[in-house]
């Protein structure tokens, strides 16, 4: 997985997996946005593998992450999905798997699972430098199998510096996925994967979308193969 595109319904409802059968490659389950996430990991019996993330708060996602014991519960739902068969990839923060023991122990329980570890970045403010993110990937690459950095672009520079950005680390034989979130950074989610990126995020219906700027699923799928196909 993730040697080459691999295209990811995002959903927080697990029953959406029979709308992505056949179009996706994997389910994302945003499980911070998820009823009874642990309750509906039980109960899948879909078809399509499962990447799970519990996105704290202080990544711009919904978990509470914000004091020692949330971060500690929300790395321990983690820790509770990859127990679950159709779990193959798990996402992680690089910021906490700096800085905290308990997600790097995550990432090693992932590994002797034989689950892939997406270590993600996300600006939600606006892309930093050309330099700054070549310097990001690399650290999230080597951190797990994918490094993936999601950024916000104000304009077609922004958009431009990501996609250089992602052609550079793919050259050096980095694997990474990226996106920029955003109006301008749309259309980068279609083009990213041309220049090496390994993972597109899309919702099964476009008014479930998990970041700013995502295409549906039916539409990213088919950008892509057109793109690709060239
Ligand atoms: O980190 C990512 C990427 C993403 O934020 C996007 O921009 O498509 C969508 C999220 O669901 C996923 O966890």
């Amino acid at each position: 997985m993730f040697d080459s595109f691999t295209l990811v319904a995002a959903t927080a409802d697990l029953a959406d997996e029979r709308a992505a059968r056949g179009v996706a490659d994997l389910v994302e389950f945003r499980m911070d946005l998820a009823t009874d996430p642990l309750g509906q990991l039980a109960a899948y019996d879909g078809e399509l593998p499962l990447l799970v993330t519990n996105r704290p708060e202080w990544e711009g996602g919904d978990a509470d992450g914000g004091t020692v014991d949330a971060e500690t519960a929300r790395l321990e739902a983690l820790e509770a999905a990859l127990g679950n068969d159709a779990v193959a990839a798990v996402d992680l923060e690089l910021a906490a798997l700096r800085r905290d023991e308990r997600a790097v122990s995550v990432a090693e329980q992932a590994d002797s699972l034989g689950v892939e570890v997406v270590v993600s970045v996300h600006d939600f403010a606006g892309t930093p430098s050309e330099r700054a993110m070549a310097s990001l990937l690399s650290a999230a690459a080597s951190a797990g199998d994918v490094g993936k950095l999601a950024v916000t672009a104000h304009d077609r520079e922004d958009a431009l510096a990501l996609l250089s950005a992602t052609h550079a680390a793919d050259a050096a034989g980095e694997r990474v996925a990226t996106m920029a979130m955003g109006e301008a950074g749309r259309h980068t989610r279609a083009v990213a994967p041309t220049y090496g990126s390994k993972i597109g995020y899309a919702p099964v219906h476009a008014e479930e979308a998990t970041a700013p700027g995502q295409y549906d699923l039916e539409t990213l799928a088919d950008l892509v193969a057109q793109l690709r196909s060239q």
